[in-house]
């Protein structure tokens, strides 16, 4: 399959429990693909469903409808009906996703969050602490935190321990939420240069970027995730 992901009329909307069972559709006949050496940006105003839209195709929401395919092992998984183990080995080895905040954990240093992807991909610790160190070396996180857990760093720091945590694998597609939210001038920069080397290494790539002199440094397509709201459609 040359285009690792590819979603085909998804709906998803959320059921209020608590206010008597209110449903909110978010997004409906969601269609677009995402093809290798590519990144898609998902645009829109506020509220229209693009955090939602990542979110289900990470597996974290369930959707009314539709299918998410996506590349994995040689095959082409519906990731919309496919079990939760299957959704787990996915995470693990054919699709990143980036996060605005860290999860830490404690008592891990920086350095084994970061290298922790390529450790349960059966990579060998030193080479996996190698590869961390090289990548939180580009993103200036100053030595002297890289043996501490992450937990009390400041947010742009946590943030770069996310940045290389998720850009340490080589899987083939990449979920990137808000990755340079927090960051400076500089660490911008070295966050586009990572997702240009993705695009070289044909990696698939679909991201929100607030930041508009990023997303027009990165994207080669902005989806505009108005098309698919019922709101808007409504309007
Ligand atoms: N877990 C949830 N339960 C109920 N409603 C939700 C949930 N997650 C999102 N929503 C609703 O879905 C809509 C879309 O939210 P979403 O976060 O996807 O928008 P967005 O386009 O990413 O917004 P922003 O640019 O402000 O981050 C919003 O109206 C939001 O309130």
């Amino acid at each position: 399959m040359p285009t690792p992901l590819i979603v085909s009329d998804v709906c998803k909307s959320f059921t209020m429990h608590l206010r008597d069972g209110l449903v909110l559709p978010v997004v409906r006949n969601v269609n677009f693909s995402v093809a290798s050496g590519t990144c898609s940006v998902l645009g829109g105003p506020s509220g229209v469903g693009k955090s939602s839209i990542l979110k289900m195709l990470y597996g974290n929401y369930v959707v009314d409808s539709g299918q998410i395919l996506v590349k994995h092992h040689g095959t082409i998984v519906d990731l919309a009906k496919t079990e939760p183990r299957t959704i787990l080995e996915i995470r693990r080895d054919s699709m990143g996703y980036v996060s605005q905040f860290l999860r830490t954990v404690p008592r891990v240093s920086a350095l084994d969050v970061v290298a922790e992807p390529l450790t349960m991909r059966g990579v060998v610790q030193e080479e996996a602490r190698n590869r961390a160190s090289d990548l939180l070396a580009r993103l200036n996180l100053p030595k002297d935190l890289w043996q501490l857990p992450p937990a009390t760093f400041s947010g742009g720091e946590q943030q770069r321990v996310n940045i290389a945590r998720g850009f340490i694998t080589d899987h083939s597609i990449l979920l990137l939420d808000e990755p340079t939210a927090s960051l400076d001038a500089q660490n911008r920069a070295v966050v586009v240069e990572l997702i240009r080397q993705k695009k070289a290494e044909g990696v698939a790539m679909l991201g929100i970027f607030h930041d508009e002199e990023v997303r027009a440094l990165v994207a080669d397509t902005i989806l505009d995730v108005s098309q698919f709201s019922p709101r808007t459609m409504a309007a």
